[in-house]
C-alpha cells in the first residue's frame, strides 16, 4: 500500500530526473552545436584563403605564358596586382596557420617556402619595372616568375592537402568526443536512475515499517502506540473538543475457554471490522491490545460521541458471530467514555485515567452499558 507521502516523493524524484535530463540533453546539444561552428571557423576561412591564393598562383602561371610567348595579351598591371595579392595574402595564411589547431612541424616547411617568397617578391617588383623600361631582361624575369610560381603552386598544394587532413581529423575527433559525452551521460542517467529508484525502495520500505509499527497484526486496526501519539499530537493544538472512549469485550475469557483462541480471535476482527465502519477521520479507532479498544474523538461534541459508542454498543450487541463454521454466538461490549469540550488543560494519560475510571463503573454496573466519565462519579 502506497502512501500519500511515498507518492510525493517519488514525483519530486521524477521532476528532479527529468530536470537533470533536460540538464543533460540541453548540454549535449550546447556542444554539438558549438563545435560545429569551431570546426567551421577553424578551417573553412583558411581554406577559403588557400583556393583563392591557388586562383592567384593559377594567374601568374597565365601572365606567364602571356609573357613567355610574347602574346598580345600580355598585361604587365595584370601581373603586378597578381604579385600584389600574392604579396598580401601570403602573411594572412602563415599568420592563421599559425593560430589554427594544427601542429607546428606539420607546416612548418610551407610556412619557410612562404617567408622565403615574400622575400624575394620585392625583387620580383624590381624585375617587372625594370623589363618595362629594358625588354630585353625578359628572360630574367620569366625566370624568377617561373620560380615564383613553382614555389606558390607546390607550398598552396600543400596546405591544401594539410587542410583536408587536418579538417578530417576534427571532425572525427569531434564525433568520437560526443559519443564519449553521450555513453558518460548515459552511464551518469543510469547511476542516477539507480539511486534515484534505491531512494524509493528505501522510503517505501521506511514508510512500511511505520505502518507495521502502528498497526495490529490481528486486526490490522491502529494499535496503542498509533493512538497514543495521535492523541498527544491533537492535546498539542489545545483541540475546541476532544473525547476518549475505551470499550472492553464482556466475558471474553470464556469465549476462549469454550470455543477456543481462534474462535476468540475471529470475534475480535469481528468487532475491530465494526467499531473501523462506525467511526470516520477525523476520528481515530485502535486496538489498545487484549479484548480492549479504544475510539478517539476529535470533532464530535459530547453527544455526538455518546451516540456513536451507543450505537456500537448496540450492533455488537445484535451481531450474531460465527466460529469455527458452526456456532453462532453473541458478545457484549462495556465502554467507558471521557469527553473534554475545552473546558480545562488535559494530558493523554489523564485522558486515558478519566476514560478507564468510567470503563470500570460501565463492568461494576453489570456490563454491556456505555458511562461517561463525570468528575463526581463514584468508584
Ligand atoms: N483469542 C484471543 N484472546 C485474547 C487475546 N488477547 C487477550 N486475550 C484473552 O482475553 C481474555 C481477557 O479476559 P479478562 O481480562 O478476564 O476479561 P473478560 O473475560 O473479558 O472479562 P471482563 O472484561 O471483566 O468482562 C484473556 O483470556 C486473554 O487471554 C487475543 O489476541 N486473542
Amino acid at each position: 500500500m502506497m502512501t500519500t507521502r511515498i507518492k510525493q516523493i517519488q514525483v519530486r524524484i521524477w521532476l528532479v530526473f527529468i530536470l537533470f535530463l533536460s540538464l543533460c540533453i540541453w548540454a549535449v546539444s550546447y556542444f554539438q552545436q558549438q563545435s560545429r561552428q569551431l570546426l567551421g571557423s577553424n578551417f573553412t576561412a583558411l581554406a577559403i584563403d588557400i583556393t583563392q591564393a591557388q586562383e592567384d598562383v593559377h594567374l601568374l602561371k597565365r601572365s606567364l605564358y602571356y609573357l613567355e610567348t610574347d602574346s598580345p595579351f600580355f598585361d604587365v598591371q595584370e601581373l603586378e596586382k597578381v604579385i600584389l595579392r600574392i604579396q598580401y595574402r601570403s602573411p594572412l595564411i602563415d599568420r592563421k596557420i599559425r593560430d589554427s589547431t594544427i601542429e607546428d612541424f606539420v607546416y612548418a616547411d610551407s610556412i619557410g617556402v612562404l617567408s622565403e617568397v615574400n622575400m624575394i617578391l620585392p625583387t620580383v617588383n624590381q624585375q617587372i619595372v625594370l623589363f618595362e623600361q629594358d625588354k630585353s631582361t625578359k628572360n630574367i624575369l620569366v625566370k624568377q616568375l617561373k620560380q615564383l610560381e613553382l614555389d606558390l603552386a607546390l607550398t598552396y598544394d600543400g596546405l591544401h592537402d594539410m587542410i583536408q587532413t587536418a579538417s578530417d581529423v576534427e571532425r572525427r575527433l569531434k564525433t568520437e568526443l560526443t559519443f564519449l559525452i553521450w555513453g558518460l551521460i548515459a552511464t551518469i542517467l543510469v547511476v542516477v536512475s539507480a539511486l534515484l529508484f534505491a531512494l524509493i525502495r528505501l522510503y517505501q520500505h521506511k514508510e512500511i515499517l511505520i505502518i507495521q509499527n502502528n498497526r495490529d497484526h490481528l486486526t490490522q486496526l491502529p494499535n496503542r502506540r498509533f493512538i497514543t501519539e495521535k492523541a498527544q499530537t491533537a492535546l498539542l493544538n489545545r483541540p475546541k473538543k476532544i473525547g476518549f472512549a475505551i470499550l472492553d469485550l464482556d466475558f471474553f475469557k470464556k469465549i476462549n475457554d469454550l470455543y477456543g483462541h481462534p474462535a476468540g480471535d475471529e470475534v475480535l476482527k469481528v468487532i475491530a471490522n465494526i467499531l473501523e465502519h462506525s467511526i470516520s477521520a477525523p476520528s481515530f479507532v485502535a486496538r489498545l491490545g487484549g479484548e480492549e479498544f479504544c475510539i478517539l474523538f476529535l470533532d464530535k461534541t459530547q453527544n455526538e460521541a455518546i451516540k456513536i459508542c451507543e450505537e456500537i454498543r448496540q450492533t455488537v450487541e445484535q451481531t450474531k458471530i460465527k466460529v469455527n463454521n458452526s456456532a453462532l454466538i453473541h458478545i457484549t461490549l462495556s465502554t467507558g467514555l471521557y469527553h473534554n469540550e475545552g473546558e480545562r488543560q488535559t494530558t493523554f494519560s489523564q485522558i486515558y485515567q478519566h476514560a478507564d475510571q468510567a470503563l470500570y463503573l460501565a463492568k461494576k454496573q453489570g456490563r454491556n452499558k456505555l458511562v461517561l466519565h463525570d468528575n463526581n462519579l463514584e468508584f
